[in-house]
């Protein structure tokens, strides 16, 4: 694998109040990187040192490609922006010094590639958050980006926001682009990300990549009228989200094992649930990343 970008040594204070000491961190081309950390750890300090945004105070960020395009989302979505995403697109690319013709050809890709094109014409005053997000990070991709920064992409987005951002982000990697990505709700990252470091203590550190998952759990998404059916369920359910999606419905987000999945399909089925998502899932990971 190609390595874009090393990360060596490097420290981060911030008033006396030490973020990083003697961090280090490679990224690879083809690479979706997950960052994960409690809170005030560092990630978004290290995201804006790999974007070249703010200065180490020792150490050195070190770019094996010359002319490394970076791309960086930050971690709040602009929501109040009366034009259309065409328009928004448009004037940022300009603001760039964009040639009309060349920005017009990207910002029909992008909307293609994230599937906003029925969007095109809509503000994105009145966008879902996820649809928001979308079009903040083709902002960040007007021009081409080899690498692409995301500051918590998935916070507050509700399950299917989610995996519609996965899928997205996905298909980013599969035409090349290399990502780094921090996250608290890494139990839907699994099937995206390849390496997982942890900020801890002021170090980063390395764990498994995803891909070694061994699969004796699912993950099932399901929508019931009410939760009080899953009564009976409940020794045999991991709830992860409650979501109440209307008046008479509420989305449930679980953990199960394989071995209980049929007859818990079976209960649900019963009770009228409507069953939106069933997936393998790596337990143990589920459970390292909790913590954070
Ligand atoms: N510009 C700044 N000036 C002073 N302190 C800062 C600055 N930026 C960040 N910090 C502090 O540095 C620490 C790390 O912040 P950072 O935002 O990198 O953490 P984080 O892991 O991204 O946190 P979260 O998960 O809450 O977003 C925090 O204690 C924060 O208050």
């Amino acid at each position: 694998m190609k390595m874009m970008m090393e990360i060596q040594d490097i420290s981060k204070q911030y008033k006396g109040k030490k973020i990083l000491d003697n961090a280090c961190l490679s990224i690879y081309a083809h690479q979706i990187i997950a960052l994960v950390g409690k809170n005030g750890s560092g990630k978004s300090t290290l995201l804006k040192i790999i974007a070249g945004l703010i200065d180490t105070d020792n150490g050195a960020v070190i770019k094996h490609q010359q002319s490394l395009k970076i791309g960086y989302v930050p971690e709040i979505t602009p929501s109040h922006i009366l034009f259309t995403p065409e328009e928004y697109l448009f004037h940022m690319g300009r603001i760039r010094g964009m040639a009309p013709k060349q920005l017009q050809q990207k910002i029909d890709d992008l909307l293609e590639m994230f599937h906003l094109q029925e969007s095109r014409n809509s503000r994105i005053i009145h966008f879902s958050k996820g649809m928001k997000q979308k079009v903040i990070i083709m902002q960040a991709m007007l021009e081409n980006t080899d690498l692409l920064i995301l500051d918590e992409p998935l916070s507050g987005l509700d399950p299917k926001a989610q995996s519609d951002l996965e899928e997205t982000l996905s298909i980013l990697k599969d035409n090349g682009l290399s990502i780094v990505l921090t996250c608290h709700e890494t139990k839907l990252l699994q099937h995206l990300v390849d390496t997982v470091f942890v900020i801890q203590n002021n170090k980063i550190i390395q764990t498994d990549s995803f891909s070694s998952n061994h699969t004796q759990h699912n993950r099932l998404i399901f929508e019931i009228a009410d939760p009080a059916l899953l009564e009976n369920l409940l020794p045999f359910l991991d709830i992860q989200q409650q979501n109440q999606v209307n008046s008479d419905h509420f989305e449930i987000v679980t953990v199960i094992k394989l071995e209980d999945t049929s007859q818990i399909l079976e209960d649900l089925l019963r009770n009228h649930a409507s069953i939106k998502q069933l997936m393998p899932i790596n337990y143990q990971e589920e459970h390292f990343y909790r913590q954070f």
